[in-house]
């Protein structure tokens, strides 16, 4: 049954000129139970659309208007020409943003493509929200990761994580067989590769027979029995010695594998969810993982950010942990969140969760939590560079420019910009206060204003 089965915005504009065959249209999809809403061209879309329009001269002006919406309804949108569309010209709306296009009369059942895409859309907007509720965080490029999520896990793929410890691989795995849709699923197998000992011949993976090698002492299944029917995540791929790396590649080919110190093929059929810190694409150039595994675990390739690409999630992850973590609901001061956000994190979310529950374990009684309640050894050693927050990022940023054959004074003079524009914008303009801030005269940040544009060195940094 369609009952229900999603609301879809129709945006009308004057891209269509035989309205009566229109308005067919629109009475076939509410005959089919599509809960419809009809937009003009001046109100602003809040979901999946079809767009339609009716004579190949509206393209340019369709395209142009797929593309202006694009972003405020994620791409949902379907363009449906009511007349024949030129061969070929499909490709300017799909390039524009819109996800499907197809002729009404030409396409053999328009109302299933729509409603299809529409009931997909409508689970995946569920799952979104599912996801965030566990995997914090609002930035956009957090956003659109989590909506390559929702995506994966509905595909039956193999997937390939791509990110640096701590941010967040094993808890999107678990998400990702969580939504996994295949009924009878059976559980999730972790594996870290780095706790593989080379002398059992990957007995973790394949397990053994009794008496395979010294400590056997019965026979064992090992991680692609246990995965049947679920899903396998390897951790740490990228460390998996080049033996297994062959053995694994002839699994995931054949689906079969014999146990340690046995002759018989056995058959096991999982997903494979792998994940790895390491520049994996690197490793395949210098010999050090095969390629073609490489291709085979990676059908979805994922990178994850680290924390310092979405730091604006650090005050969300602050709360949700002293919550979830430490039932702690206090308010927090945002002197506390300012300095978290500006924080270095190379263990990236993990070292966050860690630093929030000293913090949790300092504060004492219900009162707010404040500068007071960081520990010592977590407070920033001022004058001391060495300590100051973001080091690694500027120590980076320097290092890129002096490989570019960027000069001491040209490095100079691009720090000094960037602190005297920092100042400025913090003190909301005022110019008396920026400088007492930076212990410089004012008539430096008057000259600043004028003369400083905006260095082009500095935006790609
Ligand atoms: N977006 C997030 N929202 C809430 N918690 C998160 C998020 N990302 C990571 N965490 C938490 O951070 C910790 C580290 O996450 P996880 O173990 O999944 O990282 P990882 O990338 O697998 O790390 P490693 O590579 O070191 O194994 C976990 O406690 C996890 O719950």
């Amino acid at each position: 049954m369609l009952k229900n089965i999603a609301r879809a915005e129709l945006w009308l504009s004057h891209f269509c000129r035989n309205l009566s065959e229109l308005t067919d249209v629109i009475y076939t999809l509410e005959k089919a139970e599509v809960d419809v809403q009809i937009l003009h061209q001046q109100d602003q879309p809040t979901g999946p659309g079809v767009v339609f329009f009716d004579h190949p001269s509206a393209l340019e002006a369709v395209a142009a208007y797929v593309n202006a919406i694009a972003p405020l309804c994620g791409q949902q949108i379907i363009a449906v020409s009511l007349s024949a569309l030129p061969k070929g010209t499909a490709w300017k709306l799909l390039n524009a943003g819109a996800s499907d296009v197809f002729v009404w009369n030409a396409a053999e059942k328009p109302v299933e493509s729509i409603t299809a895409r529409l009931r997909y859309w409508e689970k995946a907007k569920q799952q979104l929200q599912h996801l965030h509720q566990v995997l914090i965080g609002k930035s956009k490029i957090w956003h659109a990761t989590l909506r390559q999520i929702a995506e994966m896990a509905s595909a039956s793929c193999p997937v390939l994580l791509l990110g640096e410890s701590g941010t967040g691989k094993e808890l999107i795995t678990r998400e990702i067989h969580a939504l996994d849709p295949r009924p009878h699923k059976q559980d999730l197998v972790v594996v870290d590769c780095t706790t593989i000992v080379p002398g059992l011949s990957g007995s973790e993976l394949f397990g053994h027979e009794k008496g395979a090698f010294t400590n056997a002492i019965s026979t064992r299944d090992g991680a692609f029995a246990l995965a049947n029917g679920g899903t396998l995540f390897l951790d740490e791929l990228g460390e998996l010695p080049a033996p297994l790396q062959a053995e694994l590649l002839r699994v995931l080919q054949e689906g079969t594998y014999k146990r340690v110190g046995s002759n018989t093929w056995r058959k096991t059929d999982f997903r494979l969810i792998s994940a790895t810190n390491r520049n994996l694409t690197e490793d395949v150039k210098s010999g050090h993982f095969r390629q073609d595994l490489f291709y085979r675990v990676s059908g979805y390739l994922c990178r994850l950010p680290p924390l310092r690409e979405r730091r604006e999630d650090i005050p969300l992850l602050v709360d949700h942990f002293l919550q979830h973590d430490h039932h702690k609901h206090q308010h927090v001061d945002p002197e506390v969140y300012e300095y978290l956000s500006v924080r270095d994190f190379p263990g990236n979310v993990r070292e966050l969760q860690q630093l929030v529950s000293r913090i949790a374990n300092k504060h004492m009684g219900d009162g707010p939590f404040t500068l007071g309640d960081i520990p010592e050894a977590d407070r920033p050693v001022f004058g001391d560079a060495e300590h100051l927050p973001g080091k690694g990022e500027l120590e980076q940023a320097v290092k890129r420019l002096f490989y570019a054959g960027v000069g001491l004074k040209d490095l100079k003079d691009m720090v000094t910009a960037f602190a005297k524009e920092i100042a400025i914008e913090d003190k909301n303009g005022n110019i008396k206060e920026a400088a007492q801030q930076l212990g410089c005269s004012e008539r430096i940040l008057q000259m600043h204003k004028k003369t400083d544009a905006p260095n082009p060195y500095l935006r790609g940094i």
